[in-house]
């Protein structure tokens, strides 16, 4: 038995794919019934054999990027330092997916970048609409069809260790492909066909761009739970709120039904958008319980 340590390169339930410091790539299992790993964890590893190893632990994370529901958490990427949300005219993107994976980016104090994908489509102006308001509080949009040019997108990339996320269908997969040198173009191993015959993402698979930019390919969400949180803490991953905060009249306004709430003022006054402060008082409402 020998030590080494690496990155998680492939995470698949409790099966992990680990490149190794000594150049080797190890198909790994954890101790015990440990799944708390994911893509881009830096790991320390007991070699069993030139294949196989045994993941002992991770090693401290700059960053960690997960979502969790009422009954399970979920692990998308560590040591990330940009999150992209992937969206799209077609199919019809969630505005709340975006929201929430945006908050999740704030909560793991991650940079987010918007791409609006599939621009060749005729449908887009409606997409380019909705992302307007993000692009006025702060965040970042980059247009582009990953069937064109995507070279506006590979230099965001660049320095970075990256997440695509967005739900199934807005392109991740084809973007992925399009970033990648060819010598580690995306392979079918890591595709399911599904009955329908499509193909899906359903590994977490991080891609070295370059020696400095790495890149993870989760699989599709439909869903971001945010149960993680904590109810106090989630005005301040409101880009557009958190300043407005000071407002209130109480320093520990739940920005609910309190009189002199800052922000009920503000949304209706029309200052902040109308479907934010109703999404912050559901989230805090929920992480109340
Ligand atoms: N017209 C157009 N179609 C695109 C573009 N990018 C992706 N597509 C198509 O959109 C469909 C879904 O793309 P995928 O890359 O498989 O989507 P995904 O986000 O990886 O989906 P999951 O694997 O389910 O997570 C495919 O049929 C792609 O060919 C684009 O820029 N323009
Ligand atoms: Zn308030």
């Amino acid at each position: 038995m020998t030590q080494s340590a690496g990155q998680i390169i492939r995470s698949h339930g409790r099966r992990y794919v680990v490149e190794a410091d000594d150049g080797n790539t190890y198909d790994c299992s954890t101790r015990g019934k440990r799944s708390d790993y994911a893509a881009g964890d830096r790991v320390d590893l007991q070699i069993s054999n030139g294949e196989q190893a045994v993941i002992e632990r991770a090693q401290p994370r700059r960053s960690l990027l997960y979502r969790q529901d009422d009954f399970r958490q979920k692990l998308i990427a560590a040591n990330v330092t940009q999150l992209v949300v992937v969206l799209a005219a077609v199919p019809t993107p969630s505005r709340e997916f975006l929201d929430r994976a945006l908050i999740a980016a704030e909560a793991a104090d991650i940079a987010a970048l918007i791409v609006l994908n599939k621009t060749d489509l005729p449908e887009t102006p409606a997409a380019r609409e909705l992302l307007g308001f993000y692009r006025e509080i702060g965040y970042p949009v980059l247009e582009l069809s990953a069937l064109g040019d995507i070279s506006p997108l590979r230099e965001r990339l660049t320095g970075q260790t990256t997440v695509l996320i967005g739900q199934s269908g807005m392109g991740k997969s084809t973007l992925t492909n399009a970033l990648l040198p060819s010598a580690q173009a995306r392979v079918g191993d890591i595709s399911t066909a599904l009955d329908s015959g499509r193909h899906t993402t359903t590994h977490a698979t991080l891609y070295h761009l370059d020696a400095d930019s790495h890149l993870i390919d989760s699989p599709g969400l439909q869903e971001f739970g945010l149960m993680h949180l904590d109810a106090t803490q989630v005005i301040h991953y409101f880009p557009e709120m958190r300043e407005l905060a000071g407002r209130c009249r109480f320093h520990n306004c739940a920005h609910l039904v309190e009189p002199g709430c800052g922000l009920i003022a503000a949304s209706t006054a029309g200052e902040i958008a109308a479907v934010r402060l109703p999404l912050l008082q559901k989230l805090t409402r929920m992480l109340q319980r």
